[in-house]
């Protein structure tokens, strides 16, 4: 399969260490025609098998591992001038070789689609596109930056053309944004490009509208929404330096920049940021180690750092920044906790709750309702004997959704129409458990007639264009209820909303997860920080049946950082992350056993090289059932390894994954490394 064929004629000048888009952790090397001049960060075409692909040269060498007669040479060269530069090149093999995952495939799956074909392309000739116009920034009223944010500017424009990172930690509200512009703007006058990752949600209209508002320079931005050719430009606009802005949203990171300037990552506590499958890379830690590289600054910006990222400032790595106040005049909203146990409840609603909101909208303000859960109900149940929805193929309920009506599985999207009887004992006696966005929605409209009561959920804004619609209408001022998943809950500006009811806050405080608190409390400030940024102040109603619950009650007493110095101390005595660093080797297959027996291999691999390479300070953990174990009829397994040195755990896994690469075992289950992973999901 590599590059061995029968010896070939061409006088050749040199070897390329080529990146190949295959399953294998390795570079092929190919040997260079005479007279065509190649070099690294290049696109050509290689012979691979029976087949011909684009690979990406890494490396030009001398010498290679297998006899040069051996060697296939290069079919063609695809690019003339050096396509990913040399800074990016390195990044990428840095973050293939640290997340484990195949190089060639890592180096794809990062490239615009435009580019991983034959098409040839130039960035040396990109122009911006004639047909958009010369825009002209109308934006008059730029607010006067207050002291933190003043302070926080000067230490970033102070940095600029040398590497640092900082955490904008600043409450929400606090105009983050504002130092994030600011300090583009002094990037911009220096000729450089900035970069800014915003989580997959917040790549709105408006977020956009807002820099174009603002700079007259050209703006690339990069999202899943676009179609490969519209993707392809941005990119090579980047890349040529005719775009001097690019957002984006995790895999923008790898985007070329002629001159860089800035990277900005906001909400970097969002989950988004590293990717849940394939190469699963933060992009938020790269993008500290790109600035590095590039000798540029960082800022990671977030009303809820993560742990991570605190952890770093409280160590010095990061440097600190806060914003402790509300921009212009808005103040904090209050909290108040609502017991669910003492309070009957319409759909989930408390009295409480319910009053609190016609006193609101009375005033003229708007409501938001956060509940975590799409559709009318989770479950649907029989009375009579008890029969549940279970879904046919995961370990999980189908939920129940009213429109249309259907039951559906969110893990799988099995549907199935939702029955009229008890499909095990006939009865006629079928309930729903719980509560979801349909049904808060719909309780709300008969309790408050007069107002609108817009959704915002997955399902409410799968056509395009609605979310827009519907954050237009909220932006309108006039009262109104929303009811929304974490859908609402990021980086929205509503400068309407008053209140903000919270429906559970149960389900994270119990979370299996060792992350589980620190994602509850991010999403809980995070949605609370959506009332009274305007004028009006806010008020946050929190509904849960265990308010005496530590966590909630610092939370909600102390606020978000004297939580996360509680949950760090728990983390430092538990070794785990940031403390500790984990790996999750996965296995799944449609036969139970596979996964386990693939495991059991596995760590018997593990158990080996620790043993030949004398490693010690690692726990190897399992194999388990991963906490979901069957999901869209597949059983589910891993292996959980853990270190306190990052190190350590490199030197162990780059052997174990090339020798379970060249186990036949390895092609009887989908098998994957998580390094650094986000949860143990
Ligand atoms: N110095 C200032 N004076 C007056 N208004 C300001 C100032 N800075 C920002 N603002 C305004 O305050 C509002 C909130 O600012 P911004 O959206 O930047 O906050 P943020 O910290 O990014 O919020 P979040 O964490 O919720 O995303 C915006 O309308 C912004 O224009
Ligand atoms: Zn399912």
């Amino acid at each position: 399969m590599p590059a061995r064929t029968p010896q070939q004629s061409h006088p050749a000048s040199g070897i390329a260490r080529v990146a190949v888009p295959s399953p294998l952790r390795r570079l092929f090397d190919y040997l260079i025609p005479a007279n065509t001049h190649v070099q690294p960060g290049i696109r050509v075409r290689v012979p691979f098998g029976s087949r011909e692909l684009t690979g990406i040269i890494v490396a030009i060498v001398d010498q290679s591992d297998i006899e040069t007669s051996q060697l296939r040479p290069i079919t063609e060269v695809l690019d003339h001038d050096e396509l990913i530069p040399s800074h990016l090149l390195d990044l990428w093999l840095w973050a293939a070789n640290y997340y484990q995952h195949p190089v060639g495939d890592a180096l794809h799956s990062l490239l615009p689609a435009g580019l991983r074909k034959k098409s040839a392309a130039s960035i040396r000739s990109h122009h911006s596109d004639p047909s958009q116009p010369e825009i002209t920034p109308t934006d008059t009223d730029i607010p006067t930056p207050n002291s933190q944010q003043n302070e926080a500017i000067r230490a970033v424009n102070d940095s600029s053309g040398q590497f640092n990172s900082f955490l904008l930690d600043g409450v929400t509200g606090s105009g983050k944004t504002e130092v994030y512009l600011q300090c583009i703007d002094h990037i911009l006058k220096q000729d450089k490009q900035a970069v800014m990752l915003v989580p997959e949600i917040s790549l709105t209209p408006q977020t956009i509208e807002r820099f174009r508002q603002r700079f007259s320079a050209a703006i690339a931005i990069l999202h899943s929404g676009l179609t490969p050719r519209q993707r392809l430009n941005a990119w090579l606009e980047a890349a040529s330096g005719v775009a001097r802005i690019i957002i984006g949203t995790r895999s923008a990171l790898f985007t070329p920049m002629a001159q860089p300037g800035l990277i900005i990552i906001d909400e970097e506590h969002d989950a988004s940021f590293k990717q849940q499958d394939g190469f699963r890379y933060s992009a938020r830690d790269l993008a500290v180690l790109r600035a590095r590289h590039e000798s540029i600054p960082v800022i990671l910006g977030s009303a809820t750092p993560s742990l991570e990222s605190l952890y770093n400032a409280n160590t010095g790595r990061y440097r600190h920044i806060q914003l402790t106040q509300r921009a212009g005049t808005a103040s904090m909203p209050t909290f108040q906790l609502v017991d669910t146990r003492r309070q009957l409840s319409e759909a989930g609603l408390s009295s409480d709750l319910l009053l609190a909101t016609a006193r609101h909208l009375k005033q003229g303000g708007q409501v938001l309702i956060f509940i975590n859960r799409r559709g009318f109900a989770p479950v649907l149940h029989c009375e009579d004997c008890g029969w549940t929805s279970e879904c046919p193929s995961c370990d999980a309920r189908l939920t129940v959704h009213r429109k249309p009506p259907h039951l559906c599985c969110h893990h799988c999207e099995t549907r199935q129409p939702v029955p009229d009887h008890c499909p095990d004992c006939q009865g006629k006696s079928l309930g729903t458990g719980g509560t979801g966005t349909e049904q808060c929605e719909s309780a709300l409209a008969t309790a408050f007639p007069d107002t609108p009561v817009l959704r915002l959920d997955r399902d409410a804004t799968r056509r395009k264009g609605e979310l827009e619609r519907i954050l237009k209408q909220i932006n309108n001022g006039e009262p109104c209820i929303l009811v929304g998943t974490q859908m609402i809950a990021k980086g929205h500006h509503l400068p309407g909303v008053t209140l903000v009811g919270v429906l559970d806050a149960d389900n994270g405080l119990f979370s299996a997860d060792f992350r589980g608190q620190e994602f509850m409390a991010q999403m809980l400030i995070q949605v609370a920080g959506r009332a009274g940024r305007a004028s009006q102040p806010g008020e946050v109603l929190i509904q849960t049946s265990n308010p005496e619950h530590q966590s909630l009650q610092t939370l909600v007493h102390d606020g978000y950082h004297a939580l996360a110095r509680t949950l760090l101390n728990e983390r430092e005595a538990a070794a785990m992350p940031p403390y500790g660093y984990l790996v999750i080797i996965r296995a799944e297959a449609v036969s139970m056993a596979a996964p386990q027996r693939y495991l059991t291999l596995a760590r018997q691999v593990i158990n080996s090289q620790i043993h030949s390479q004398q490693l010690n300070d690692i726990e190897v953990h399992g194999p388990l059932p991963a906490p979901m174990e069957r999901r869209a009829n597949r059983y589910r397994q891993h292996l959980i390894l853990k270190s306190s040195s990052r190190s350590v755990l490199q030197s162990l896994l780059t052997p174990v994954c090339q020798i379970l690469e060249g186990r036949s075992e390895s092609r009887r289950v989908r098998w994957s490394v998580d390094v650094d992973p986000l949860d143990m999901l």
